[in-house]
Order: structure tokens, then C-alpha cells, then sequence
């Protein structure tokens, strides 16, 4: 499986302070240099993590294909036509929302949808549709012309957090299903959201059907532990030893 790192909540912990760090710009680059086969970003309408700034940079500067996560609104489809990203992954918004809550409701979108795809198809853009794994999400993504779909595996992460592992592994079954629907109707099949280097495991059966993993706020969480050791050294240092910063 393919792995992308989703960068949003670096840009989480910079708009904490309005400040200039830490930059999403300068993870996409650590990610794509320790292997990551994509960087995924969600461009909220509230901006309240990732700015359009940090978008353009990242297109410019990266070389493995950028995954844009965008609300389908006329405002997104504007910016993702402009800036150009190899991938448009469309995802239900909510502005009170903690976090993405579900997939989206495709069906009963179709024909909007399949409007609002074609000029991002006819500019090279591969269009995803993140969705539920339901036979009723998946058919409408192919009726309303996706090229790929994203399992949302929020509800199974969620369980395996709670050690509820038999309905986690009814989960995994309806994942499984709903992936191999999808790839008899030609669409490519990739997943995520709150998966962590626990849960990640029980996906990683379905690796004949799912392509590809978009892993974000575990990778981020975990990169602050791993890395907080050298920052108070680099910062002792800098205080004691005369040294200039980082
Ligand atoms: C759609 C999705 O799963 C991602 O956008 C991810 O969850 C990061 O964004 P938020 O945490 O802002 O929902
Ligand atoms: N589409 C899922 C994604 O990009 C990452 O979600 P998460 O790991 O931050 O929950």
C-alpha cells in the first residue's frame, strides 16, 4: 500500500500562534524525504489549518503528487483549476466540526457532481470522491463520474480505540465490500482517516483491494514526541552555549 501523509495539523499547530512555525511547507518536504508516496492537505473554508499560501508552496516544491482535500464548493474548484494538484479528494465540511465526521453524501449529488468534475478531469486533476463505506455511496461515485474513491475509516478506528474489536472487525468486512464493489466498477480505492500505528494493522488485510493510505494527525502527533527530545537539547544549547538557533 501507498502511503500519504497528510500535513494539516503541522499547520494546526502554526495557526495556534499566527506564527511562521512550524511550517506544513517544510513537513511536506521531511515527509516526501523519509519516502511518503504523496502529501495530503485539506484546504478548509474556514482556512483553519492550511492556507492557500501553504498550498501553492507545496505544489511548486514537491515532487511525489499532491492529494488537495477540499469541500465542493465553486470558491475550491477555483483554487484546485488554478494551482493544479495531481489529486482532488472531495470531502463533506462542517464548520462546528472537530474533525471530518463522515464521508460524503454522493448520493443525491450525482448530477452536481458530475458537473463540477469534468473541468477538473479535463485538466489531468483525478477526482476522489471520500465516502462511507456504503454500496449506495459507491454506486453513485461511479454514476456521478469519480475516478477513485476514499474509504472514510473514521468509524473503524474509533472502535478499535475503544477496543470494541468485534464490530472493528465488522467494519473491516464492510470496508472490504464496499472496496470491491468499487474496483468492479473501475474506480481506484484508497482509505484513511484516524488511522494510528495501533489501528493501521487491521487495514492492513485489505491490502489487495486498497491502494493507498492517507494517514495524517497520527504521523504529525507522534513526530512531536519523537522530535521534542532534540528541540529542548537544540534550545538548551542555544541558551547556554552561544549558539545562533536551530
Ligand atoms: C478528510 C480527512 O479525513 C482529512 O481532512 C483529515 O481528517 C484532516 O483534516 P481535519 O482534521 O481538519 O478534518
Ligand atoms: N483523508 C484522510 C486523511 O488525509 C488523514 O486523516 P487523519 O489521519 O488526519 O485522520
Amino acid at each position: 500500500m501507498r502511503l500519504g501523509v497528510n500535513i494539516d495539523h503541522v499547520a494546526t499547530l502554526r495557526q495556534a500562534r499566527r506564527t511562521f512555525e512550524p511550517s506544513p511547507v517544510f513537513a511536506a518536504l521531511i515527509a516526501q524525504q523519509a519516502g511518503a508516496d504523496q502529501i495530503t492537505l485539506h484546504l478548509r473554508e474556514d482556512r483553519r489549518h492550511i492556507q492557500d499560501r501553504d498550498l501553492e508552496l507545496i505544489k511548486e516544491l514537491v515532487i511525489v503528487p499532491v492529494n488537495l482535500e477540499m469541500a465542493p464548493t465553486h470558491e475550491m474548484r477555483e483554487i484546485a483549476l488554478r494551482v493544479k494538484p495531481d489529486r482532488v479528494t472531495l470531502v463533506p465540511e462542517k464548520r462546528e466540526e472537530i474533525t471530518t465526521e463522515g464521508g460524503l453524501d454522493v448520493k443525491g449529488m450525482e448530477d452536481y457532481l458530475r458537473d463540477y468534475i469534468k473541468p477538473l478531469k479535463s485538466e489531468g486533476v483525478e477526482v476522489s470522491l471520500f465516502i462511507d463505506p456504503e454500496e449506495i455511496q459507491v454506486e453513485a461515485s461511479h454514476i456521478a463520474g469519480a475516478d477513485a474513491i476514499e474509504l472514510h475509516t473514521g468509524t473503524y478506528a474509533n472502535l478499535w480505540n475503544e477496543h470494541r474489536f468485534s464490530e472493528a472487525k465488522d467494519e473491516i468486512e464492510r470496508l472490504r465490500k464496499a472496496g470491491k464493489q468499487a474496483k468492479e466498477f473501475g474506480l481506484r480505492v484508497y482509505a484513511g482517516h484516524g488511522l494510528t500505528y495501533q489501528n493501521v494493522k487491521g487495514i492492513l488485510e485489505l491490502s489487495d483491494i486498497i491502494e493507498e493510505l492517507n494517514i495524517g494527525h497520527s504521523i504529525i502527533a507522534n513526530s512531536v514526541i519523537f522530535g521534542l527530545e532534540r528541540a529542548v537539547r537544540e534550545m538548551i544549547e542555544t541558551i547556554r552555549g552561544g549558539r545562533n538557533g536551530i
